[in-house]
């Protein structure tokens, strides 16, 4: 089979390492199964067969040996088949487990510049439906198409040696089943199967869509035009389904037909030879079973051989996502963070693409330890480009970036990441418990800590609200808290994670006034004693963090100017005079 066919399957066999033994082990056990339900159904048919004929001639027959190996075929094959299913329920668990975490720990360096080109659903699709398909591989392709091409070998011997050309009529038949056809039914079924798994992602990504979008749809009446796209992908799938189908159906229906001619030719075949007396009554019957047994393995073939091109597509979209490489590169050997994290920035340039224009056009920075400077800028000035750049998430391009008076390229970036908190507009809560949302900063954070980070966010009173306390389910994206009680957890956060850098992007972006307001103090907590870089718009009721104002223009520093300092009784303050 052409490399191009077998590709991207060949290295999802490398992929799975030490499970290989497992599945090695599935097959041989299914191997041993099988092998033993033909030799019984060739000895049986051969014991019965000689019954008869000394019944007719009287002649003496011996039944123990065949009858002990009735039986101990019977008792392998039944055995053989329980067996077969616990080792390969174990090892499909250990495909799938070793494939998931295998993909995550790929993916995870490639975020979030890598894979932001694909939509959300896109990329599930390629975590979820993919790799069950590539999981499927092993039973539903593997096992069938190994044990068929190992267990058709002893078939054809064990005829030769009692009558060659029935191994030769034998051999004819089962490669136009195990290679012609097979061959057709890649070709055939490659097409539907490669847009069934695309129109896949893309039908996910509508239906998500729609479910999220349902009020604004209804609103504006768009709703019909939405459905109707759904219902377009869903025809073409169906299609696609049925193709498939009937391109099984076909193949499957080939293989009796060349099985009774198989039948046919060996008894054709096997009468002369009895007649010539080259081969006995009951070993004719024997050639006939065990032809018909061997057609019986290759009868699952059709569906493993549709099923490949789809699985093929799958192991290619995987493979096509894990080998982007991560947009900023770690050095061989990184340096050791150091122990005061003062930033610098000269002539620095960034760009998403090569004919892209510069998102960062020649940036001169200065972030000493302890500064407290706002970015402003209108939209499109490079705030958050400039935020990419320092989080490592982007590379730059021109000019230096230096860390701790060392390059900021000389350090792994998940170190330089490790000492920045961010807090932004759109902090993501996961769907779990706000306890384990916010030891998401900090997997060991004590629960004396958690509680003092929830206190100087001031969010003791939310908590105490809340009807499982630390324990309540936040729902999807945090559903159940208000945005201002969101940003509050995302502050918590950053307290619990406690980084010498502090990056706000818009804290306060769609909070309304009062609410934005009672957030000053969590936030003054916040801020004291880090470096704060505040990226935001406007830099009206946020001035009290900050010291100095750098304004962005089309990638560039234009003005520098140091701001009135405000001051806001930080939460301990307030706490402190309340008390
Ligand atoms: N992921 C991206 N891929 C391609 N271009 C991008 C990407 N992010 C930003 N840009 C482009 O880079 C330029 C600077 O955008 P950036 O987001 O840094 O500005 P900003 O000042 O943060 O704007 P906003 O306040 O709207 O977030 C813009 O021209 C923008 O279109």
């Amino acid at each position: 089979m052409s490399a191009s066919v077998t590709g991207p399957l060949r290295r999802f066999w490398r992929v799975l390492g030490s499970q290989r033994r497992w599945m090695m082990l599935g097959v041989l056990v299914s191997l041993i199964s099988t092998l033993a339900g033909i030799a019984l159904m060739a000895i049986a048919g051969h014991f019965i067969a000689s019954m008869a004929l000394a019944g007719a001639t009287g002649a003496v027959l011996n039944y123990y040996t065949p009858a002990a190996l009735i039986r101990a075929m019977a008792l392998l094959r039944t055995g053989g088949r329980y067996v077969e299913r616990l080792v390969n329920h174990e090892a499909t668990l250990r495909v799938l487990s070793r494939l998931r975490l295998w993909l995550f720990d790929r993916l995870l360096p490639l975020a979030p510049a890598r894979t932001g080109f694909l939509g959300s659903a896109d990329l599930f699709s390629r975590l979820r439906a993919d790799v069950d398909r590539l999981e499927h591989a092993y039973l539903g392709i593997g096992i069938p198409i190994v044990v068929a091409l190992l267990a058709l070998p002893l078939v054809l011997a064990v005829q030769a040696a009692y009558a060659w050309p029935v191994a030769v009529l034998t051999a004819v038949a089962a490669t136009a089943a195990a290679v012609l056809l097979p061959r057709w039914l890649i070709v055939r079924s490659r097409a539907p199967s490669e847009a069934m798994v695309r129109d896949e992602a893309a039908l996910r990504a509508e239906v998500g869509d729609l479910v999220r979008g349902a009020a604004e749809l209804r609103l504006y009446g768009a709703d019909a035009v939405r459905e109707a796209r759904i219902h377009a992908l869903t025809d073409a799938q169906q299609m696609r389904l049925a193709r498939l189908d009937a391109l099984q159906e076909r193949g499957q229906s080939l293989i009796p037909l060349l099985a009774q001619a198989v039948a046919a030719g060996t008894l054709l075949l096997g009468a002369a030879a009895a007649r010539a007396d080259r081969l006995a009554g009951p070993d004719v019957v024997m050639l006939v079973l065990l032809g018909l047994a061997a057609f019986e393995v290759l009868a699952v073939l059709p569906e493993a051989f549709t099923r490949w091109g789809a699985t093929r597509a799958a192991a290619a979209r995987v493979f096509d996502l894990v080998d982007a490489e991560p947009a900023v590169e770690d050095p061989a050997a990184p340096a050791e963070p150091p122990s005061q994290p003062d930033i610098s920035l000269r002539g620095v340039r960034l760009r998403y693409a090569e004919d892209a224009p510069w998102a960062l056009d020649g940036v001169d920075l200065e972030l000493p330890f302890g500064s407290r400077v706002a970015v402003t800028g209108a939209s499109g000035a490079g705030k958050s480009s400039l935020a990419a750049a320092l989080l490592r998430f982007q590379p730059f391009e021109g000019g230096r970036m230096m860390w701790g008076g060392r390059s900021i390229t000389d350090y792994a970036t998940d170190d330089v990441r490790a000492a920045i908190a961010v807090v932004e507009q759109r902090t993501h809560l996961f769907d779990a418990t706000l306890i384990e949302n916010l030891r998401v900063a900090r997997p060991d954070a004590t629960r004396a800590q958690i509680e003092a980070a929830v206190h100087a966010a001031q969010l003791s009173e939310c908590v105490a609200a809340l009807p499982d306390g630390y324990d309540t389910w936040l729902g999807e994206g945090g559903a159940h808290l208000s945005g201002g009680e969101a940003r509050r957890v995302a502050i918590a956060r950053a307290l619990l994670a406690d980084r010498p850098i502090l990056l706000l992007d818009e804290p306060t972006e769609g909070l309304d006034a009062a609410t934005a307001q009672s957030l000053m103090g969590a936030l003054a907590t916040l801020a004291e004693g880090r470096t704060v870089l505040l990226i935001t718009h406007r830099l009206e009721g946020l001035s009290y963090l900050v010291d100095r104002r750098v304004r962005m223009e089309r990638g560039r520093i234009v003005a520098d100017e140091a701001v009135a300092s405000v001051s806001v009784a930080s939460c301990s303050d307030r706490f402190s005079t309340t008390h």
